[in-house]
């Protein structure tokens, strides 16, 4: 069983990660679990160099293979705002209650059908010899005009999905995972590494 260290401090990230690579032979580790307990800065301008940048870092630190994930909300209205900021863009310290207020406070007022929007998130893998790869996965969807839902974390109670008519916070953790920006990245991710035999 291949072991990976995942470079995250998300809680969430850490658990959607293990439920969705529980039917492959891989192991998930967190940095907690590794003994390291560290604030990357995140100074990219993309995902992809952000995510690069976390899986260096405990790359770097540990010498093992390691897998960071770099994600966030993009919102037509906003121009693709929050973007790459999506954790910050309310305050370092801010709860995903107050992500989820100020969002939709800069949404009041615009209809239903130009308030879209999607997941993304960038998974990147580097390898003990320095070697990397990056894979990327989007959903698409709406912000609501409302918090519904209690599952998941972060923006998922704002997140609406028309083709199931619920948002993501809504939706038991296996049906996220089967449409979701994550879901889709870790899947893209495991046939990159079956295809050198990792
Ligand atoms: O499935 C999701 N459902 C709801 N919200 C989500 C999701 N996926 C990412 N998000 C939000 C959380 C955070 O506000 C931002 C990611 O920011 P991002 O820097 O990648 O993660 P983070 O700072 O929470 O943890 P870390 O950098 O240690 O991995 O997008
Ligand atoms: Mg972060």
């Amino acid at each position: 069983m291949k072991k990976f260290i995942v470079a995250t401090k998300n809680k969430g990230k850490i658990n959607e990660i293990s439920e969705i690579l529980k039917d492959f032979p891989y192991e998930v580790l967190s940095m907690e679990s590794v003994g390291i307990n560290l604030d990357i800065e995140e100074t990219g301008s993309t995902f992809e160099e952000n995510a690069l940048i976390k899986a260096r870092e405990i790359n770097r630190i540990t010498g093992e293979i390691v897998m960071a994930d770099d994600s966030g909300l993009e919102v037509d209205f906003l121009n693709g705002a929050p973007g790459i900021y999506s954790a910050r863009f309310a305050g370092e310290n801010a709860t995903d209650e107050e992500k989820n207020k100020k969002l939709l406070n800069m949404l009041n007022d615009v209809p239903f059908d130009k308030r879209g929007a999607r997941f993304v998130c960038v998974i990147a893998v580097v390898f003990p010899d320095g070697t990397s790869f990056t894979v990327k996965g989007t959903c698409e969807g709406y912000i609501s005009h409302e918090p519904k839902g209690a599952n998941g974390f972060g923006y998922d109670p704002i997140f609406y999905v028309p083709e199931y008519q619920m948002t993501t916070a809504q939706m038991a953790s296996e049906m996220k995972h089967m449409i979701s920006h994550r879901g889709k990245a870790l899947r893209l991710m495991v046939n990159e590494l079956q295809k050198r035999y990792i």
